[in-house]
């Protein structure tokens, strides 16, 4: 067990039987308190990520706490060193780790799906709203002095309720998305994913597989829920957006190289889809001189899906047990493979 390897591996400096670097100065209390019982906490203190210091700190670690999305690849592993045998990040998207280095290594990894779920489709929600309803346009307009309701037909958005949500990439924040979507009455939803979800989940959630030609061309409005990998990289392009209705909608709460953002901005411009609501875009930051930051129909935010006070708190503590898990030789709590 962790205790009885703790008692026995004690090194005389501190008393605690492993060392472990959080790579990241401002990872939430919960879950340093959490490694602080059995392991030596070494942090990183620099923000951006000083590289240098990182690969400095890592040398000798039991485990790793990897607070952000600083790479996690070969070099990082090298510099650590051998003895590395637990590894969690604090994120549920993994497509800055080099899989396969890990793997190889033999090195467990742990993530923190789940807990950011209703995080992210709060936002996702929120993303829908505001691309249908025209808010980045709608603000536009008070900023400058072009405040027109006296016409009927002023900034008209889409209707959520009777439309048909595709999802793209249908697991624990697509679900949770669509749950909250269900209470707007919408009409169905569909889903394109590698493997089918339990039959009880389709049927409370109204949700029919379907392949991703008739996800483009029979949805009102696109989420894109799905992990960054080499299969998922730019599918959604110029012939993707050609193929959906001229009123869709498209919110990415993934990651931005999912979309191939030149193609929709050039699909927006053209008004060939409705709108778009992005919380992830390519790259990150995205510069403010970016051309998709002057179009009238894309509501674009910095990537804050998961930022909530408490949902930080929860994944620190996942993060946490996952690495503590690993060092003792047992199943991460949320493993990553
Ligand atoms: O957890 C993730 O993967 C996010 O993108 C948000 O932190």
């Amino acid at each position: 067990s962790l205790l009885h390897r703790a008692k026995k591996n004690q090194t005389m400096s501190t008393g605690k039987p492993f060392k472990v670097i959080v790579t990241h100065p401002e990872v939430p209390q919960e879950g340093l308190d959490i490694l602080k019982e059995h392991c030596e906490i070494i942090q990183v203190n620099s923000l951006p990520t000083n590289r240098a210091e990182l690969l400095e700190k890592i040398k000798g670690v039991d485990g790793a706490f990897w607070g952000g999305h600083e790479k996690l690849n070969a070099e990082v592993l090298d510099a650590a060193g051998p003895q590395l045998k637990s590894v969690s990040t604090m994120s549920a998207g993994i497509d800055f780790v080099d899989v396969p280095e890990l793997k190889k290594r033999g090195i467990p990894l742990g993530h923190t799906p789940t807990v950011l779920n209703t995080a992210v489709a709060d936002l996702a929600v929120g993303l829908v709203i505001a691309a249908s309803r025209r808010f980045q346009e709608a603000r536009k307009k008070i900023d400058t002095d072009n405040w027109e309701n006296y016409h009927l037909n002023w900034l008209l958005g889409q209707d959520i309720r009777d439309s048909t949500v595709g999802f793209y990439g249908f697991g624990g924040i697509g679900q949770a998305i669509a749950k909250r979507l269900l209470g707007f009455d919408i009409d169905q939803v569909l889903y394109t994913t590698r493997r089918r979800v339990h039959k009880e989940i389709e049927e409370e959630l109204k949700a029919k597989k379907v392949d991703f030609d008739t996800l483009l061309a029979q949805s009102d409005f696109i989420v894109i829920a799905s992990p960054l990998t080499a299969d998922t990289q730019g599918v959604f392009n110029a012939t993707a957006f050609n193929k959906m209705k001229e009123t869709a909608i498209l919110v990415n709460i993934g990651r931005g190289k999912i979309v191939n953002q030149d193609d929709l901005y050039e699909a927006l411009k053209s008004n060939r889809i409705f709108a778009a609501g992005l919380d992830v875009t390519d790259p990150e930051p995205l510069a403010p001189t970016d051309k998709l930051l002057t179009l009238d129909n894309a509501v674009v935010l910095p990537h804050i899906g998961s930022a909530t006070k408490r949902t930080r708190a929860e994944m620190a503590t996942i993060a946490a047990h996952n690495v503590l898990r690993g060092l003792a030789g047992e199943p991460m709590f949320s493993p990553a493979y």
